[in-house]
């Protein structure tokens, strides 16, 4: 695909996004499935779908001493997405970029569009964008600057300060590397690290978990033993296959499972060896879990479609060894792969979600062994779904405490972070470089 392509196909993804016509992840791969890109374009249409909507907030505040008048929403983002390139991407001269942006407009606006888009970029380029000092309010300029929403970065100074806050959101806007998960019944992490290297791939251990490889460079979609051996996983999220402390013949409950990373790690974990009963809220998405074990040879998930506040009428008290309970939540440790999330999501959502989450807690709780282990999870950042669900969960559950041996159990990385608390473990995308994300482990006293 021609460069200038790319940029059209970036354009229409990014207009998509902005109609609320699909998540840009989702359609990325659309684009790149249809057309037979090479590398090179599956870089550079990532880069410039996700850089401008994850900078899409800081654009507008560039743009707007600019334009005046209402431009319709393609226009917009047209001009945000050669911004993006002139502001921030070095490689690609701005003429070059302006020349480009000017085509597209013809192309899709006629003369009169493009004359405006020419005369809009080019005293962009003679002025400059605005500075930020220009906003008094450092939460404001906080906001615009890192492109998160006021109130979400309200919210996360209110939690955890401006420092935190600010690293977070800076965080936020880069890429991360691609972490893989090695199916450990079938190959050893230091075997499989021998054929990638072999394969030309450059990896990293993880550190928090021992089955945990972080790609440095090489594209592990297109390795032959892909499908069968790894699976692509936030090392934060394998760190709960870890923290579940289970052994061979147990019999654990996975109550939110799709598609199943955390599910098939488990049973890795078990030596495929017990029992795990695995459910989704949604048929079609119980089914991945149940392809996903197939894929990696995996015999002890059984994957149902059921809402898991309901599983009381089907298990009795006290079934389980382990329960995970990997919640739904408002995925707000997650923005660097999903940036449409923190233009969507509101503190509402926020606050419905930790009802939920409550609910889901209180439903599976006993059906827990004395004795036995419940992890709870998520991907957010967001005080009110993780430390507030399990304050006030054992308030109203004295059979329940944190496991006293949680913190010991945790990888030694782990063990000085800023979000480490009495409730569990909170861990922010600039702490190691993951996901953001909570999880604890409690025990049900005997
Ligand atoms: C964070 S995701 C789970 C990810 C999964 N554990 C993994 O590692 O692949 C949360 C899941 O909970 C499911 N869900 C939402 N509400 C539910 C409910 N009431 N009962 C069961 N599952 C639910 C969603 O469909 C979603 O797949």
């Amino acid at each position: 695909m021609a460069q200038k392509t790319v940029r059209e196909a970036a354009l229409n993804i990014l207009v998509r996004v902005g109609q609320g016509g699909g998540y840009s992840h989702l359609l990325i791969q659309q684009e790149i499935s249809k057309d037979d890109l090479n590398q090179k374009d599956v870089s550079l249409l990532t880069e410039l779908v996700y850089g401008t909507l994850q900078r899409r907030d800081t654009l507008a505040f560039f743009l707007k001493p600019f334009v005046r008048k209402r431009v319709k929403p393609w226009v917009r983002w047209l001009l945000y997405l050669a911004i993006y390139q002139m502001h921030y991407l070095e490689r690609v001269p701005d003429h070059a970029i302006i020349y480009e942006a000017v085509e597209l407009a013809k192309k899709k606006g006629g003369k009169s569009l493009s004359s405006f888009v020419n005369g809009v970029l080019r005293n962009v380029q003679r002025k400059g964008v605005p500075s930020f000092d220009s906003i008094e309010d450092p939460v404001k300029r906080l906001a615009v600057e890192m492109s998160h929403p006021e109130w979400l970065v309200k919210r996360f100074v209110r939690w955890y300060g401006f420092d935190i806050a600010r690293s977070m959101c800076l965080k936020n806007l880069h890429e991360k590397d691609v972490s893989v998960r090695v199916q450990s019944t079938k190959m050893s992490r230091e075997d499989a690290i021998k054929r990638l290297e072999q394969d030309g791939f450059e990896v990293e251990r993880s550190l928090l978990s021992s089955q945990g490889i972080i790609m440095k460079s090489g594209n592990i979609f297109r390795h032959p033993l892909f499908k069968e051996y790894f699976t692509v996983q936030d090392e934060s999220s394998m760190l709960v296959g870890e923290m579940m402390d289970v052994e061979p013949g147990m019999f654990v409950l996975d109550a939110c499972s799709a598609p199943g990373g955390k599910t098939t790690h488990i049973a890795e974990k078990m030596k495929d060896n017990g029992e795990i009963h695995a459910y989704d809220l949604h048929a079609k998405k119980a089914k991945l879990v149940e392809e996903k074990a197939k894929d990696l040879g995996l015999s002890i998930i059984t994957a149902k479609p059921a809402d898991s506040r309901t599983l009381p009428d089907i298990y009795e008290k006290e079934t389980f060894d382990r329960i995970l309970l990997d919640a739904p939540c408002s995925g707000l440790g997650v923005l660097r792969g999903k940036p449409d999330i923190k233009y969507q999501k509101s503190a509402e959502d926020v606050t419905n979600l930790s009802g939920i989450q409550t609910d889901l807690l209180e439903a599976v709780a006993p059906l827990l062994k004395t004795g036995g282990k419940l992890v709870y999870s998520t991907c957010t950042v967001d005080r009110e779904e993780n430390e507030h669900v399990i304050q006030q969960f054992l308030k109203n559950h004295p059979e329940y405490e944190i496991d006293p041996s949680f913190r010991e159990s945790l990888p030694v990385v782990c063990r000085e972070l800023s979000g480490l608390s009495q409730w569990g473990l909170q861990l922010f995308p600039h702490d190691l470089d993951t996901d953001g994300f909570f999880l604890t482990r409690l025990i049900k006293k005997s």
